[in-house]
């Protein structure tokens, strides 16, 4: 049953007895117990509007070959910048194929997401997310949040590419879990620098679609802070009651997201879910809030969902680019005139950062909201 699920931990747990008795109350997402559980705990249960619907249409997106813009040919180079630029005004989303990463670290960067998810939950904890902080393990959103909690585990970790030769992924993946998995560290020290060099030069695509000097975001983000994600969603006997990730905007900048191909990943569009096939040899790329405030609201960061199945997990890898701490996000001239004035204010990327994980929960409106707490404090 469900409830035993949930104090199983507490009851391996030596505690004092009084707060054995308050931590058996708590909710732990132990996904081990709940992939087969029928009986679905109210906390993980969205309201009906929310629920997902059956059979949602594809969305359109354009599948851009990077293959010419990475060998430098001026005509594929251009041609892919109008893919975007059209794709970003609609939505924001788009896939990316020959974009260089290598398969093999693809493969791997999939096969030690099971090796570490498939561990035991007690294991797993070692690196336990602590509430206030988005980098660790989390199961699900419990202990931050009561309601629409999310059918998933994450493994978040932080990537800066300031000091190259640093191996910062490694060293933390070693230190929370022990040389037993060091491997695990190199995989994803390996996938974060390839994602960092990509999303590099999908900036300089994006500038070039935005009529912005070409080098104006690749060097803004040259020496990005950015999170990697790793998404690990159990199947549930009832998903039609659940939701794998809730909707929401990734307040970042840029995501560059590797599903398998289980499939679960939709986007609001025109009023309704889309959803977008997995494709094994394509990234899924999607401009987040601090994009859309770069680019003063010409590109959308639009509302995504993952929805989960009964039969198979998914696992979905994301790469989220963000600016260093002390860079202001601040529209480039060319993209600010008399007609088209500021729609956001100046902020910093910890500043969003600290909003969305003290001030509020994220939803779809976070940098409307943000923007107008910003504003509220500026005057
Ligand atoms: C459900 C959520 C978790 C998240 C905030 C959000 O409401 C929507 C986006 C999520 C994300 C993705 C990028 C990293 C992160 C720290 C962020 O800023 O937005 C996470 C948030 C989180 O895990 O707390
Ligand atoms: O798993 C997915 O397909 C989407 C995940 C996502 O949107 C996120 O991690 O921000
Ligand atoms: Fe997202």
């Amino acid at each position: 049953m469900a409830i035993d699920s949930i104090s199983n931990i507490a009851s391996m747990t030596h505690y004092p007895k009084d707060e054995k008795k308050d931590e058996q109350k708590k909710l732990v997402f132990d996904a081990s117990v709940l992939k087969f559980e029928s009986q679905i705990p109210k906390e993980f249960i969205w309201p009906d509007d929310e629920k997902p619907s059956a059979n949602v249409p594809e969305l359109q997106v354009p599948l851009i070959d990077l293959g010419g813009f990475l060998s430098g040919d001026p005509v594929a180079t251009m041609e892919a910048s109008r893919f975007i630029s059209e794709a970003c005004q609609q939505h924001g989303f788009f896939l990316v194929v020959n974009h260089g990463v290598d398969a093999k670290l693809l493969a791997d960067a999939h096969k030690y997401m099971d090796n570490f998810f498939l561990l035991p939950l007690r294991q797993k904890q070692r690196a336990q997310r602590k509430v206030g902080e988005h980098c660790g393990y989390a199961s699900s959103f419990t202990g931050r949040f009561s309601t629409k909690l999310p059918w998933k585990e994450t493994l978040s970790f932080r990537y800066s590419a300031e000091n190259n030769s640093s191996k910062m992924v490694e060293d933390y993946l070693l230190n929370k879990m022990g040389n037993e998995l060091r491997l695990l560290g190199r995989v994803y020290q390996d996938y974060c620098e390839a994602m960092s060099k990509l999303s590099l030069g999908i900036m300089e695509l994006l500038a070039i679609s935005l009529g912005v000097g070409r080098a104006h975001f690749r060097e803004f983000f040259d020496k990005n802070d950015s999170i990697m994600r790793l998404n690990y969603y159990p199947p549930c006997q009832k998903p039609d009651l659940t939701l794998g990730t809730g909707p929401h905007c990734d307040p970042t900048s840029l995501t560059i997201l590797h599903q398998d191909r289980v499939g679960g990943l939709q986007v609001f569009v025109d009023n309704e879910w889309h959803s977008i096939s997995p494709n094994f040899e394509a990234f899924v790329v999607n401009i987040g809030d601090t994009f859309m405030a770069l680019s003063n609201g010409r590109y959308k960061s639009c509302l995504h969902r993952a929805v989960v199945n009964s039969h198979k997990p998914r696992k979905s890898l994301a790469f989220f680019l963000c600016p260093e701490g002390d860079k202001v996000v601040t529209p480039p001239a060319e993209l600010v005139s008399q007609n088209r004035p500021r729609v956001y204010p100046d902020f910093t990327w910890p500043m969003l950062l600290e909003f969305t994980q003290k001030h509020y929960r994220a939803d779809m409106n976070t940098l409307q909201e943000f923007s107008n707490w910003v504003q509220q404090r500026n005057s």
